[in-house]
């Protein structure tokens, strides 16, 4: 089962992993045809009804499998408004070898005649709202036939994630979606044959740009990019800084520091974009509680234990918010031994290195993709997020698990973990925790990677705060 969003991160992961749009089109068309196949024999009439954007191009590719049948290809509008390069190169190859191609611009003028199949091509995944003319139109003449429907993707109309209409659709009797089911297909009463078109697996194992660019952005926080409370410092003073510095970088709004009284200045002083909320003493204990709790409530992530230390008060302290906190916290460095301990409700998302991993009573191993299922199944005991981090990162929610690749061994280099769990707080304001830990591996990795291009090794923490924006960013 895979959402539209996710689809749209996976396509672009494909791409980015060699396995580019116009070969997964080219199967997806393949797929259509051998569904055409299935239903008609050689000879049979077919309607190909086409949009002009990629669910159009796969029926385009559909139409070159399919040189037995008496194929006519509809495209509602003109060509040059195919809203895709590898829709358009797939509709001009039909041109230059002269199917019977028509362009309808007016709705009235659909003349499908009487096929024995139709290949609904109009909308996929990309429709937004009720169907426009001249679809609609088009959409009511295909469910006036009495022709045997086949739908690419997804019946135009109908929103693959809901399986609702906004307005009109068409009625298919076949749907062939690519790759995995759509979670609105179940609730039609159309037959879904789910079409294998390629896409290499790793494209949803692996963290890649595709994750970046496509994640629904959770709605449930105050301003628009988040408010985080960064709650650390004591023995340490730079790691509070660094965590707040690179959730500000990774997009937050805001970030507040509460750490202990004697390094509140220290804190203060490695930047004016930290706005510090000490409480008294020098380091965290059970009588600071009540007093964060009520300062976390204002802000959407808390990012709990850079530089806190391991007193034993300190533990008690986390484990007493912990407990009575709800809302999502990334919890990382020494407060993530308490965790195994705690009941909360909170949604966690831990960040130990293998070694923290162990203290928590986790287990590893050498090998990643054994890591991956012991990671996963630890995930499941905790009950919240794990970003094991290491040479692949592995993060799970003990049902999901995902891998990122970026970083190098120059990472390891101290504060690189108090930049990751900035990251990773600002990312889980708008974002699910499990994707936030992901996306913020994957940023944190690709931010280390342009400092060793640029400077060699000899990585500092720092370094990467600074890279993280274009680390986040969209690849022109
Ligand atoms: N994501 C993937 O991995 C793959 C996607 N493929 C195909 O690509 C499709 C998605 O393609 P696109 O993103 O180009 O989008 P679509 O082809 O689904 O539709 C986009 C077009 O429809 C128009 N449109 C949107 N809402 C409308 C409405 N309410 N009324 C009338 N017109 C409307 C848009 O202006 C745009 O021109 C999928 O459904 C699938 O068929 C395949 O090529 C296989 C690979
Ligand atoms: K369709």
């Amino acid at each position: 089962m895979i959402t539209s969003d996710r689809m749209a991160a996976v396509d672009e992961n494909a791409e980015a992993f060699g396995v580019p749009r116009k070969q997964l089109m080219e199967s997806s068309g393949n797929a259509v045809a051998r569904a055409v196949r299935d239903i008609a024999d050689p000879g049979a009439q077919v309607a190909v009804v086409a949009g002009r954007g990629n669910n159009g191009g796969d029926a385009f590719v559909a139409v070159r499998f399919l040189d037995d049948y008496d194929v006519t290809v509809h495209l509602l509008g003109r060509p040059e408004t195919i809203s895709t390069d590898i829709a358009r190169e797939n509709w001009d190859a039909l041109e230059a070898s002269e199917y019977d191609t028509r362009t309808v611009t007016d709705s009235k003028a659909l003349g499908l005649g009487d096929p024995d199949v139709v290949v609904d091509a109009m909308l996929g995944t990309g429709v937004t709202g009720a169907l426009r003319e001249p679809e609609a139109t088009a959409a009511e003449a295909v469910n006036d036939l009495d022709a045997t429907v086949v739908a690419v993707d997804v019946p135009s109309g109908v929103d693959a994630d809901t399986g609702t209409a906004a307005g009109v659709a068409v009625d298919a009797d076949r749907v062939v979606t690519f790759h995995d089911e759509k979670p609105g297909l179940a609730s039609l009463d159309a037959a879904v044959t789910v079409a294998d078109i390629g896409i290499p697996a790793a494209a949803e194992l692996f963290v890649g740009p595709g994750d970046l660019h496509h994640t629904r952005r959770s709605q449930s926080h105050k301003g628009d990019h988040g408010e985080v409370l960064v709650v650390g410092g004591g023995p340490y003073t730079g790691a509070p800084a660094l965590s707040a510095q690179a959730a500000l970088r990774a997009g937050a709004d805001l970030v507040r520091v509460a750490c202990p009284k004697s390094v509140a200045r220290e804190i203060q002083g490695y930047s004016e974009n930290l706005i510090v909320r000490p409480f008294d003493g020098d380091h965290l204990q059970p009588s600071h509680v009540d007093g964060l709790t009520a300062l976390a409530a204002d802000h959407d992530v808390v990012v709990f234990g850079p530089g806190l230390g391991d007193e034993d008060a300190t533990l008690d302290a986390v484990a007493d918010f912990l407990e009575s906190y709800e809302g999502t916290a990334v919890v990382d460095a020494d407060a993530l031994q308490v965790v195994p301990e705690v009941d909360t409700d909170a949604t966690l998302v831990c960040t130990p290195h293998q070694g923290e991993l162990l203290k928590m009573g986790g287990k590893t191993a050498d090998d990643w993709r054994e890591r991956t299922d012991l990671v996963e199944s630890f995930a499941a005991e905790l009950g919240h997020v794990l970003l094991v981090k290491g040479a692949y990162d592995i993060i799970s929610d003990g049902e999901v698990t995902r891998v990122n690749r970026t970083g190098n061994p120059g990472m390891t280099v101290g504060g690189t973990g108090d930049v990751l769990a900035g990251t990773t707080g600002a990312l889980a304001c708008v974002r699910n925790a499990r994707h936030a830990a992901a996306v913020g591996a994957y940023a944190n990795g690709r931010a280390g990677d342009a400092a060793v291009e640029e400077n060699g090794y000899g990585l500092l923490a720092t370094d990467l705060v600074d890279r993280l924006p274009v680390a986040l960013r969209r690849d022109e």
